[in-house]
Order: C-alpha cells, then sequence, then structure tokens
C-alpha cells in the first residue's frame, strides 16, 4: 500500500533521542503531513486473518509483538515478513539503553542463565518509585510472553512460517524471550492511539504507524496532532468482517507554522519524568523546567513505607483506603506554585494520623468508626479539615517525608557519579546516555522534595 507524498522524513536528531520526524518544507498549521493506509498500519484489524483463532483472542499488544517477533529480522538471514517487511527493517536494532531490559536481563542473571553486571549496577540506581513502577511494567510483559508463547506451543504451524531463524529453527519459541522483548517493546514505545473496538477507551485501540512512530515526544514544543478518524467521528469501531481500519493522517501543530527542517514532535501524553523512562527509556531534561512536566514526583514506596512500618494497623488502614479508591498514585508538585502534595496524598496522611501511634491494633480504637466518618467527611470535601491538631499532625509528616526524599536524592547524586566513574565507565556506548537520565530522575526528587518543605515553612495552605 502506498503512503501518500509526504511533508517530512524521519532523520537523526541532533541529540540522543534517535531518528525524529522533520519538515520537508515549510508547512502551515493543521495541515496534512502524510496518510498512512489503513491496510498499511499494523494492528489486530490487518494481522488477525494470518494467524489461527485462539480463546480468549490475543489483545491487540500480543498479535502485534507477536508478528514482530516472528519477523524480527536478522543478521544471518535475508528473509523478511511479506506483509510488513520494510517497515520491520527499519525499527530499532535493539533496546540495550530501555530499564525493562535490564530488569527482565537481572531476573535471568539470578537464575544464572546470564551475566547481569552492568544492567543489576542500572538497576541499583534507579529511584524507588521508578523500580516500583519497573515491577509493573515487567509483570505485564511476562504476562503476554506467558500467553503468545502458550499460544505458539498450540499452534506450532505459525513458528514454522517465521521468517526469524531463532524462531523457526524447530525448538519452537521457548528460548526467544529476547526477540519477544524487542518485539514487545517496539510496541511499547511506538503504538498510537487507534480506533479498533466500538468502546472509545478499550485498551485494544492501538496500531503501530509507519513515519509516524518516528516522532519524538515533547511537552514544550507545539506538537502534531491526528486527524480525527471516521470511526473517531461516528464513535464506532471499524465495521467487522473488513481487513483494515481507517486511513491514518496526520496534520501539522494547529497554532503555528513549521519551518522546512524543524523536527516534528507528538505528545505522547501528560506523563510524569518516572513514568516516561519506565516506559519510553527517555526523561524531558531538567532545562525544560515549568512546563515539560520536570516537577511532578509519584512518591508511593516512601508513603507505603509509612503505613507498613505501624504494623497491623497500617494494614488495617491500607485496606480502607483501597476500599475507598486513595491506595497508591501518591504525587508532589512544584506547579502550580505553591509547590504541594496532591489531594490523594493529603487525604491518605489524614488518615493515617488519624490513628496516631503507638496504637498498633485496631480493636484498641473505641472511636473508630467516628473517627473514619470525620475522615471521609473531609475527603468528599463536605468538610475543610479533620482538625487542628490532624492537619498539624499531616504537615509534620509531609516534612519527615519530605526531607528524607530530599535527602536520599542528594547522597544518590554523589554515588551515581563515583558508581559510574568506578563500574560502569566503558560498561556500554549508552552509560553516559543513562547516567543522564537517572541523574535528572534523582534531582527531579530533590527539587520537589525541596520546594515542598519551602511551601510547608511558610505555611502555604494545601
Ligand atoms: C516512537 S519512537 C520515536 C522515534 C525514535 N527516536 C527512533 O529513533 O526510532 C519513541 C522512542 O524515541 C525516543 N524518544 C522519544 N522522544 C524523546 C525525547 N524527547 N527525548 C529522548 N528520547 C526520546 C525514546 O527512546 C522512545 O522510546
Amino acid at each position: 500500500a502506498n503512503i501518500s507524498e509526504t511533508r517530512v522524513q524521519p532523520r537523526k536528531s541532533q541529540d540522543e533521542s534517535g531518528y525524529g520526524m522533520y519538515a520537508l518544507q515549510d508547512i502551515p498549521p493543521s495541515t496534512p503531513l502524510f496518510t498512512v493506509p489503513g491496510i498499511a498500519l499494523l494492528n489486530s484489524i490487518t494481522l488477525r486473518k494470518h494467524y489461527p483463532k485462539t480463546k480468549p483472542g490475543l489483545t491487540n499488544t500480543q498479535i502485534i509483538a507477536l508478528h514482530l517477533f516472528l519477523h524480527r529480522p536478522s543478521s544471518g538471514t535475508s528473509k523478511c515478513d511479506p506483509l510488513f517487511g520494510p517497515y520491520i527493517a527499519i525499527l530499532p536494532e535493539d533496546f540495550d539503553a530501555h530499564p525493562l531490559t535490564w530488569h527482565v536481563k537481572q531476573a535471568f542473571s539470578s537464575e544464572g542463565e546470564i551475566n547481569g553486571g552492568a544492567e543489576a549496577t542500572f538497576l541499583s540506581l534507579l529511584t524507588p518509585s521508578v523500580s516500583q513502577d519497573l515491577e509493573r511494567a515487567s509483570k505485564a510483559f511476562h504476562a503476554d510472553w506467558k500467553r503468545v508463547h502458550d499460544y505458539l506451543t498450540e499452534n506450532l504451524g505459525v513458528c514454522a512460517s517465521a521468517t526469524n531463524p531463532r524462531v523457526s529453527d524447530g525448538t519452537g519459541p521457548i528460548k526467544s524471550i529476547w526477540d519477544f522483548l524487542w518485539a514487545w517493546l517496539n510496541v511499547n514505545t511506538r503504538c498510537i492511539y487507534y480506533r479498533v473496538k466500538q468502546n472509545r477507551s478499550d485498551p485494544n485501540n492501538l496500531t503501530l504507524c509507519p513515519i509516524l512512530d518516528f516522532a519524538n515526544h515533547s511537552a514544550v514544543h507545539p506538537t502534531t496532532w491526528p486527524k480525527s478518524t471516521r470511526s473517531e467521528v461516528w464513535n464506532v469501531a471499524p465495521p467487522r468482517g473488513k481487513d483494515h481500519g481507517d486511513d491514518f493522517t496526520l496534520l501539522s501543530p494547529p497554532d503555528s507554522a513549521v519551518k522546512e527542517g524543524d523536527e516534528l514532535f507528538l505528545r505522547y501524553g501528560h506523563h510524569t519524568n518516572q513514568f516516561l523512562f519506565v516506559e519510553y527509556g527517555f526523561v524531558n531534561p531538567r532545562t525544560r523546567l515549568e512546563s515539560s512536566g520536570f516537577g511532578d514526583i509519584d512518591i508511593s514506596p516512601v508513603v507505603e513505607a509509612l503505613f507498613m512500618d505501624r504494623g497491623a494497623m497500617g494494614q488495617w488502614l491500607k485496606t480502607v483506603l483501597e476500599e475507598e479508591g486513595y491506595w497508591g498514585n501518591w504525587t508532589l508538585h512544584v506547579s502550580p506554585a505553591p509547590a504541594h502534595p496532591d489531594y490523594r496524598l493529603t487525604t491518605a496522611l489524614r488518615l493515617l494520623d488519624s490513628f496516631p501511634s503507638p496504637v498498633s491494633d485496631i480493636s484498641d480504637v473505641d472511636d473508630r468508626d467516628e473517627r473514619l466518618n470525620t475522615w471521609r467527611e473531609a475527603a468528599n470535601g463536605s468538610r475543610d479539615a479533620i482538625s487542628k491538631s490532624n492537619e498539624t499532625r499531616c504537615r509534620r509528616t509531609l516534612e519527615r517525608i519530605c526531607r528524607g526524599i530530599a535527602g536520599a536524592a542528594g547522597s544518590q547524586i554523589g554515588h551515581l557519579e563515583n558508581v559510574f566513574a568506578q563500574q560502569l565507565a566503558d560498561a556500554s556506548g549508552w552509560s553516559e546516555y543513562v547516567k543522564g537520565c537517572v541523574r535528572t530522575l534523582w534531582q527531579e526528587e530533590e527539587q520537589v522534595a525541596l520546594a515542598v518543605l519551602e511551601s510547608i515553612k511558610m505555611g502555604a495552605e494545601f
């Protein structure tokens, strides 16, 4: 299928973001940059007729990753996928610098299968919330690998059709987790939203899209945006039985013209640096502070530890917060000023401090229902606060949390420099890049925590 005449081309970026999408000419606002026909997009609609059916069906992530896995280019062969070969040939060669790769490798090295060396060290230098979120990403990866592995074991003929020699060599998919990781990370870092399902918010609404997937993320530059497809306009899934969905057109930024040679960006979403690093393997640089998303941190692991330190009482409080939808996802923000905790965190701390130490057993608290009701009223906004003393204790707890985060960040930044100088200097071509990302993550922890401490000192209302 032909892609329409395009006004952009992929080119190596000046910085470390790999390839980017660049304007071939001056382009006015809201102008179509290119159109990719539905048949040239890689998604469940274009792929499903090539694979035996299964129940439950493979998710869109699983089927796209399966297809890339079967056709990962290999230096030992010139064979390529007859459907999407030219597109697959220009995907990144590897994801060695991606933190999920280190995580998966470390699990194997602890089983003695590979030497986890530098990767284990990189992992040990990450911030607590990045480490925690990496567990989530790793679980999702392993669940998809298990499902695809089971599918291939039931459908060995699919392996025989692979152009990836490590999959088609007759040993089955067993040994090829690294090829699947490469495939899965391509899906995770390059897919965009695209309607394949009836429900607009179905997580299966995604596709790989040639050319567009060279667009880097920016939270500060004017960004390109997809033209609404027919399915989006009419709020319907593409008709059943069709072998492709709608064509995909990308438009130039709506409110600014682009000059020939400019890089064109996409906004991947309003994400924290912690999330960008776990999902995509990069962070917004610190120099683009304010509007770039630098200045928002998730501190859930630190707060979780406070609850767990309270033993049985902490467990009970956790159950309450889970039931009421306030457990986890606790954040601090630099802007809008004054730097502040988010409402979820304030609400969780109010509960923690409604049952202060040293009480460790909930059955010792006679008025527990009364305390819970007061907390609920504050949580749902029918009262401003629980009490003056509760507010004071919460602020002290928050102060303690922020001091801990800023202190840990300060010492980790120094530690990081030493470890990179002594152990990782020659680890790989990208270790400087990784050091920059990890240092930015720690600096952000330090700056946000210090900013919230300043707010507390100034008596800011949250
Ligand atoms: C959809 S691809 C974009 C094209 C990619 N740069 C390439 O060379 O193929 C997404 C990946 O590009 C990189 N990337 C995107 N935006 C970036 C940015 N602002 N800074 C650094 N790397 C970025 C990350 O590695 C991310 O996983």
